[in-house]
């Protein structure tokens, strides 16, 4: 469990809020102490009595481990410490100073059936040493309950990537505010269930956790094409664009067209359906001023018919949702195509399909956040950790949904309901936002081994929780 519309910081961040606590007067030993705190309080929640060994290392993060097991034991846990060499000078040295049981070095730990990792936070600037590593990964798997300081040792803070942590971290005590460590690659998984401790410092972001929408309810003069027209467009796989219209018309639109070559395909009756064959008969088609948001991609194909409909679309002045072969067919031109739009664009990569259009270094935040520099589109890059990324530079992510959301079609669900929000008005990542939870907390409902059919029905009961 993630905390859900929190902020995100990056370690330059994190400390730019800290020194400006500490220009207000407040010291670095008294916000160690309050981290200290938040860490004792959680330990002593999953210890319940057992045996507790703390690991420190020689920066802040050891400091905070420091006063965790001075405060620990004054409450009669029974503690033991082990410090990876001498504490850097400062509030984490002071705070070594004021433990008063022994300290081991890591060579001569045994393991405890709670562990704390006070090893490193955001200061982690290289791979754990190897042996440093093999120590810490063996006191862990021999721990029933491992709990991590602000992150788990081993993890790059603004990446997520491996640095060798760990497997096995069940809780992470998060200092102040979430870092992407937390949410993003490896770190996802590494850091086990994450618990914000608010530690007084203010933090400045534009990143935040995806929260549950606020969604409204139709108004008393409401009518079908107030509330949002959507246009699906068919492709070479009908299957996929039927997925996208259904969760359109689930998914909060008043009114779905399916444009394609079945008009009288199979699908809820409820779904109107229109015969779309040629690049012609789309423009015509699209010409409806009653459309406010066009699907386009799931099962769309890649062959010259589907470039030629991804033109006629990309000319439509209409907001745009593409997915699937639609961003194949953009490829590495995505840039050089959306130039030309003059309505809003939102793309819906999985992590294949973004790799195949941008290049870029960096973590997936970063990465994320370039593409939608460059082509001025509202990027979902989607996954596990999904990361939102307006033009703007917002920046919303999703981490932990349901794994059987790893189930063909799921995706042209999630383009479907963005449709749906996006028809209804919504700018930037507000409509992704909104889709993105109704889409996890729809796969959260639906229980295990779903088909991304079973997604559509529990957006109903989903929706009624946002309003
Ligand atoms: N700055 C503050 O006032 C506060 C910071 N807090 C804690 O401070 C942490 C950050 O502290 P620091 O900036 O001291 O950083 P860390 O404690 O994360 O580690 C920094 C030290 O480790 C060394 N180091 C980094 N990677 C290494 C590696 N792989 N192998 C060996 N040595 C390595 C660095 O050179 C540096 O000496 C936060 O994560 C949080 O736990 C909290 O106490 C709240 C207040
Ligand atoms: N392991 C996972 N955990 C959480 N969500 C996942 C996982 N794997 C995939 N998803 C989600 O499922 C959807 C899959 O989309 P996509 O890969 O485009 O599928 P398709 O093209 O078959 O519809 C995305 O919303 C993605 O974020
Ligand atoms: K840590």
């Amino acid at each position: 469990m993630i905390p859900a519309g929190a902020p995100i910081v990056t370690a330059a961040q994190m400390r730019a809020a800290e020194d400006a606590v500490f220009r207000t007067g407040v010291s670095q030993a008294a916000l160690m102490e309050r981290a200290g705190e938040a860490v004792a309080r959680e330990a002593a929640r999953f210890a319940m009595g057992r045996p507790i060994l703390v690991l420190a290392g020689p920066g802040n993060n050891g400091g905070d481990a420091y006063v965790a097991a001075r405060l620990l034991h004054a409450n009669g846990h029974d503690v033991a410490l082990v410090a990876t060499g001498a504490p850097k000078p400062g509030a984490a040295a002071e705070m070594h100073a004021r433990w008063r049981g022994p300290t081991s070095s890591l060579y001569a730990a045994r393991p405890r059936p709670v562990l704390i990792d006070g090893l490193f936070g955001t200061g982690m600037a290289r791979p754990l040493e190897r042996g440093l590593a093999a120590v810490f990964a063996d006191l862990a798997s021999h721990a029933d309950f491992t709990l991590a300081i602000d992150l788990p040792s081993g993890i790059d803070t603004d990446s997520g990537d491996d640095l060798g942590a760990p497997r096995g971290i069940d809780a992470t005590v998060a200092l102040g505010a979430l870092k992407p460590a937390h949410l993003i690659g490896a770190g996802l998984e590494r850091s086990g269930h994450v618990i914000l401790a608010d530690i007084g410092i203010p933090v400045e972001t534009r990143s935040r956790t995806v929260a549950r929408p606020s969604l409204a309810t139709p108004g008393i003069h409401s009518h079908k094409y107030t509330r949002g027209l959507v246009a699906v467009i068919e492709g070479a796989m009908p299957g996929a664009a039927r997925l996208s219209a259904r969760a359109a018309m689930a998914g909060g639109a008043g009114y779905v067209v399916l444009a394609g070559g079945e008009p009288w395909g199979a699908g809820p009756d409820a779904l109107v359906r229109r015969e779309v064959g040629t690049s012609e008969d789309l423009a015509e088609f699209l010409g409806w001023d009653r459309i406010d948001a066009i699907v386009l991609g799931p099962g769309l194909g890649r062959d010259r018919r589907a470039e030629a409909f991804l033109r006629t679309a990309f000319a439509a002045p209409k907001p745009l949702v593409l997915d699937g072969d639609a961003l194949s067919l953009l490829g590495t031109g995505a840039a050089r195509w959306l130039q030309s739009r003059t309505a809003p664009t939102w793309l819906t990569p999985h992590a294949g399909e973004f790799d195949r259009m941008f290049a870029g270094q960096g973590s997936k935040i970063d990465r994320t956040l370039a593409a939608a520099a460059e082509t001025g589109a509202t990027i979902l890059h989607k996954g596990p950790d999904t990361v939102i990324a307006s033009p703007k530079g917002d920046v919303r992510i999703l981490s932990g949904a349901s794994p059987w959301l790893s189930t063909a079609g799921t995706g042209d669900v999630l383009a479907g309901i963005l449709g749906a929000q996006v028809a209804q008005g919504g700018k930037g990542v507000a409509p992704a936002e909104a889709a993105v939870w109704l889409h996890a907390r729809a796969a959260g409902l639906a229980g295990a081994a779903f088909i991304a059919d079973r997604l559509i029905d529990p957006l109903a009961e989903a929706i009624t929780e946002c309003l």
